[in-house]
């Protein structure tokens, strides 16, 4: 990025670059993934807020990219996280061989997408078991697509056949995760109810959920997050917004400094990309990645069209002024 944006950047700040990179399947509606990586004394930080948030939804994800600049993070508590393989709604076949690739022992599998159906999911859910084995585990994520009385269904016959270690954001309300959680035995994430909220340390989870899913750049960064971790609780997931490795490298930050980790992280995501800003890209290795930042030496392979670095220009200002 060349022109500096119009209002003023934190002190600290020497440099902004606009990635913009293909994924390799749709994922979230998303064909190319696009964000801003600011460069700051601590390192370099991730702003990249999905293009249907507004400027006030990502003041709390700029927050995270200047922490990640000009703060760095808490000291990590291990030193490396397992995660999870992320299986978008393909088909069986891919399914599979996504999973087979992947190194990983658990998998997280898109399900609930609009245009799909309950058997796509079931033939989607029985592939990924068939990749991992007995000994795997399996999450599913609707994207709170059900209502309460769908999610019963559906997540019996899922956890039927292939067994599920969780079902993440089934329905979209507190309420309805509260009716659905009495009615089943599959244990319930929350994510976009909590990082989507006001006040994200203030939703009121009991009975609602087992798991929160944290997300760094939603919750305003990494002390942000380990707040709302203390604030409810309960065991914790930290998982990605679909990022290059420089936002991975945060969400591995918060996984490694949460005081528990008792199941793998949703941070396997730059597998999704076709390229990345690092020529070490945060990739699992035997299911797991190393913590610590990402030398970011490839932005050329990267790099966003004019008008795209135009348009976050544009973004950062408005959140500057918002
Ligand atoms: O958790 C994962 O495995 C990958 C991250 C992921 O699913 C995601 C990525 C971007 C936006 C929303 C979500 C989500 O969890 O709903
Ligand atoms: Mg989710």
């Amino acid at each position: 990025m060349t022109a500096a944006p119009a209002a003023a950047l934190p002190a600290g700040i020497t440099e902004l670059a606009v990635y913009e990179v293909p994924l390799r399947t749709r994922f979230r509606g998303i064909d190319i993934r696009d964000g801003v990586l600011l460069r700051g004394p601590a390192g370099w930080g991730e702003f990249s807020p999905f293009w249907d948030y507004d400027a006030a939804e990502s003041r709390r994800w700029w927050g995270s990219a200047v922490e990640a600049a000009v703060d760095g993070w808490p000291a990590p508590l291990r030193h490396s996280v397992p995660v999870n393989v992320t299986v978008p709604a393909v088909d069986a076949h891919r399914a599979h061989a996504i999973v087979a690739a992947s190194g990983c022992r658990t998998a997280k599998v898109k399900v609930a997408e609009p245009g799909q159906s309950a058997g796509d999911d079931l033939a989607r859910v029985e592939a990924v078991r068939d990749a991992l084995g007995p000994g795997g585990a399996i999450r599913v994520d609707a994207n709170a697509a059900w209502d309460v009385d769908t999610a019963v269904t559906r997540i019996r016959e899922l956890d039927a056949v292939a067994g599920l270690e969780y079902v993440e954001q089934p329905c979209a309300g507190l309420d309805e995760l509260v009716a659905l959680r009495r009615r089943i035995d599959v244990r319930i994430a929350a994510d976009e109810v909590v990082r989507r909220a006001g006040d994200p340390l203030r939703v009121d989870l009991r009975e609602a959920c087992d798991v929160v899913v944290l997300k760094v750049q939603p919750l305003g960064g990494v002390r942000a997050a380990l707040r709302v971790a203390e604030a409810h609780g309960l065991p914790c997931v930290v998982s990605s917004a679909l990022e290059s490795s420089v936002g991975i490298a945060a969400g591995v930050a918060l996984a490694a400094a949460l005081p528990e980790l008792p199941f793998a992280c949703g941070l396997a995501t730059v597998a999704l990309f076709t390229g990345d800003v690092s020529s070490s890209p945060l990739l699992p290795v035997d299911g797991a990645l190393p913590v610590g930042a990402r030398e970011v030496d490839r932005l050329g392979d990267v790099v966003a069209s004019g008008a795209t670095a135009a348009r976050w220009r544009a973004r950062i200002d408005e959140v500057l002024a918002a």
